[in-house]
């Protein structure tokens, strides 16, 4: 487990007593929730069951784990501007596999999300990969789970009789093809891609499967780009290891939402069963300071966190400590009608006065959160 330091925006620690706020007192128990909800929490409802709930060591350090590696991952990647065409912000997942340590973490992750989500009683006959990137992990993917690897090709490539599917990606038209006879009738398929955009690649591969009579338990993919909704293609299950901004910038590896670091630090840095996030001001994903009021800004940099722990498979509730910097005591009250808001469970919390903080804000908040339950390992 990477180690490395956290580091705040620019604050030293302060460790001023605040019991007037929504923090919780002294003798609390560390309000934690080892099972959250099925369903996207509401920030803005009070979760009182939240101090009940405990974390087994098992599934905090798996999901400890699990959040360690999406922040390497996305740390890893690379973003071209214009390629292979104008416009096209192009996701580079080579220097994954240029690192022996991402490359079989990368597999791990994958390999353990097939054999929980599907049980021995549903495991997958068949990986098939689509050409060309799908075929950096698919076969080792395949042999971990022993399962046959099958490829789809783009036209022309294959010897024999084959199927052909025609279709749409981001940037242009083609064609894959798969052998007739490769899969069997019945045969449980997961189709694996290192990215979907469009989703048109994957919607073909699995016309192609069902045309060869497999049975399609679903799709894997590293990352998604979430904007271009390409999962609504696609008529089987979809799992993606992480998620891409909309708008991300060359050689830029921050989280979906929030904004990027203005200096030499991490967004978020994972140990043990631990995520430590660091100081988030009112900026959006873009680093554009956001307008308005003490309440408007207090919500940016809590939405900010939010981004940055649902994106490390944390959440909101599971923030056990906050540090809250503001600029004058007078806005006390109002940035505390908003926090509650978001950490209605009342973590243990300090509240400091600082002279001034980065950009001319009034306002930042980072904290501590235990990882996520570990559902996805
Ligand atoms: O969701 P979509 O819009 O269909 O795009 C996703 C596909 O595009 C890329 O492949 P590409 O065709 O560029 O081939 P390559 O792997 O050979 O580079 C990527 O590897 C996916 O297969
Ligand atoms: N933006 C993108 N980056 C990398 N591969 C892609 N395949 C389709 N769109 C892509």
């Amino acid at each position: 487990m990477s180690g490395q330091p956290v580091s705040t925006a620019s604050h030293p620690p302060h460790g001023h007593p605040d019991n007037t706020g929504p923090s919780t007192q002294v003798g609390d128990k560390a309000s934690t929730a080892s099972h959250p909800p099925p369903h996207k929490p509401d920030p803005t409802v009070a979760d009182n069951n939240a101090s009940k709930r405990k974390l087994s060591p098992a599934a905090t350090s798996g999901a400890a784990e699990l959040a360690n590696l999406k922040i390497r991952l996305r740390q890893a990647l690379k973003q071209y501007k214009d390629f292979p065409s104008p416009g096209i912000l192009f996701e580079d997942i080579l220097p994954i596999f240029a690192d022996p340590g991402l490359h079989e973490a990368l597999l791990r992750a994958l390999e353990l999300h097939v054999t929980q989500s599907y049980g021995e009683s549903q495991k997958p006959d068949v990986i098939v990969g689509l050409e060309a990137r799908g075929f950096l992990f698919g076969p080792s993917l395949a042999l971990r789970l022993g399962a046959a690897f099958v490829p789809v090709r783009k036209q022309g490539k294959l010897p024999g009789p084959t199927e052909t599917a025609s279709y749409q990606k981001e940037y242009g038209k083609d064609f894959f093809q798969i052998q007739k006879g490769a899969i069997k009738n019945g045969q449980r398929v997961i189709i694996v891609d290192d990215i979907i955009a469009t989703g048109g690649s994957a919607s073909a591969a699995g016309s192609l499967v069902r045309k060869l009579g497999g049975t399609l338990l679903g799709y894997v993919f590293m990352l998604e780009l979430d904007f271009l909704k390409g999962r609504a293609k696609l008529d089987a299950p979809v799992y993606t290891l992480i998620s891409s901004q909309e708008k991300g910038k060359e050689g830029d590896a921050q989280s979906a939402e929030g904004p990027e670091t203005a200096g030499p630090y991490t967004q978020a840095i994972a140990t043990g069963n631990t995520i430590f996030v660091s100081g988030q001001i009112p900026a959006d994903s873009e680093g554009k300071l956001v307008e308005g009021s003490i309440a408007d800004k207090t919500e940016a940099c809590c939405k900010n966190i939010q981004a940055i722990l649902e994106e490390a498979g944390s959440a909101l509730e599971r923030v056990v400590k906050c540090n809250v910097f503001i600029t004058d005591m007078a806005n006390f009250s109002e940035m505390n009608g908003v926090y509650e808001k978001y950490f209605a469970h009342k973590p243990a919390r300090s509240c400091v006065a600082v002279y001034q903080l980065p950009k001319g804000v009034p306002v930042e908040i980072e904290c501590i959160a235990l990882a996520g339950e570990g559902s996805k390992l």
